[in-house]
């Protein structure tokens, strides 16, 4: 892929999980990248470089000469694409960062989770086309440059003509990007699922342990449960990412053995290994992103005079969790714990399902 006649230069700004996988496929299509990152990441590649794996075999290496790395934003002014991936808290100064570097023509794009991150961004970057991108899979890193992809999926990403300059060589690195006119309720479908966050967090454990575990399940399914009665409530449409209709949605995490839905039609595999985002950081001592996930249903609820109790619940384990405290929570005491949160119960006469 070029861009008049070159190949397209693209700077990732947050080189972590996603920022060094995505980049990298793209440096081995091709694609001029430089990395945005910490020393230590840098450090690493320049040891080892980049070695990018995933459920289906591939095994991609990069070597450190051909991909850059920098600390700092200056090395995006030439860029025609960069591609933010810095965790949510990180978003005003990567924001204020790329304002003081990059040209008006160059498109950034967030390729992070929750709702707002790409406003922040436009906020900052008034006169660049700023777009939202949705990231459905997981990124595990193995250390050593090792990173590895361990689930399924597409990226998907607002509809702009702008996509068009670089698509192609997302296409060439084989991670295609979908792009969507209804791209806020792909996001709300998104945040759907990345409830489950607070949940793997709070477990202690890789996604798959936890999702084959009954009471995980079901707590995930109640804070989903409660996120869909608000968006239903306000006429928020959430994307059929699903051949099942929106309401289907907490059913999806009772599949017991350690698959799921998250795009498309087919069931995802997950690598055994695979955590989720927020156990990273958790698992770091870092922040976590709770706040623009379970706490925009926290939000939601607010702005609609009502209250999300299972969804404030997990934001406020979650900062217990960040202050030192437990995150080894079996399913049973955590799904006891979100069911006492509720209100009281009409009975239905039906058999739970979930
Ligand atoms: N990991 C995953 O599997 C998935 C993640 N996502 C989403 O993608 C986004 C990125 O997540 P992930 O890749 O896990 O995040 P990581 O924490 O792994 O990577 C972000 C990196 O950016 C660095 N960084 C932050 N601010 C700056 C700065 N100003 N200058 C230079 N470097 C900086 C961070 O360093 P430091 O930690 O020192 O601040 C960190 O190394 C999040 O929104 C996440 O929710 C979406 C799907 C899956
Ligand atoms: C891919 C997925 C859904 C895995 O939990 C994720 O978005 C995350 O970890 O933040």
């Amino acid at each position: 892929m070029s861009c008049d006649g070159r190949p397209l230069r693209i700077s990732v700004f947050g080189a972590g999980s996603i920022g060094c996988y995505v980049g990298g496929r793209l440096a081995a299509a091709g694609a001029e990248v430089t990395l945005i990152g910490r020393e230590r990441v840098g450090a690493e590649i320049r040891e080892h470089g980049l070695r990018l794996t995933d459920l289906h075999g591939a095994d991609i290496r990069v070597g450190a000469a051909d991909i850059a790395f920098a600390t700092g934003p200056e090395s995006a002014a030439t860029a025609d694409l960069v591609v933010v991936s810095v965790k949510s808290a990180g978003t005003p100064e990567a924001g204020a960062a790329l304002a003081s570097a990059i040209g008006s023509d160059t498109v950034v794009v967030s390729a992070q989770n929750g709702l707002g991150n790409a406003d922040t961004l436009r906020a900052a970057l008034p006169e660049q086309v700023v777009l939202a991108a949705m990231v459905p899979f997981n990124v595990v890193h193995r250390g050593d440059g090792h990173f590895h992809q361990g689930s399924e999926g597409d990226l998907e990403i607002e509809q702009h003509p702008a996509v068009r300059a670089f698509a192609p060589v997302f296409d060439d690195a084989g991670l295609p990007l979908h792009a969507r006119a209804d791209f806020r309720s792909v996001q709300w479908a998104k945040l759907l699922l990345n409830l489950n966050n607070a949940v793997n967090a709070l477990s202690g454990l890789p996604l798959r342990e936890e999702l084959s575990q009954r009471s995980f399940r079901r707590a995930v399914a109640l804070a989903q449960r409660e996120a869909l009665t608000l968006l239903t409530a306000r006429g928020i449409a959430v994307a059929k990412l699903t051949p099942l209709p929106p309401q289907w949605i907490p059913r999806l995490l009772t599949v017991p053995d350690g698959v799921f839905r998250v795009a498309g039609s087919r069931m995802l595999a997950i690598d055994p290994h695979a955590r989720s985002s927020m156990w990273d950081d958790l698992e770091a001592g870092r922040r976590t992103e709770v706040d623009w996930i379970s706490g925009e249903i926290v939000r939601l609820a607010a702005v609609s005079g009502t209250a999300a109790p299972v969804n404030a619940r997990l934001v406020e384990l979650i900062r217990e969790a960040e202050a030192g405290g437990n995150r080894h929570w079996s399913g049973d005491a955590l799904l006891d714990d979100l069911r006492s949160r509720r209100g009281p119960r009409k009975p239905t006469g039906k058999r739970q399902r979930n």
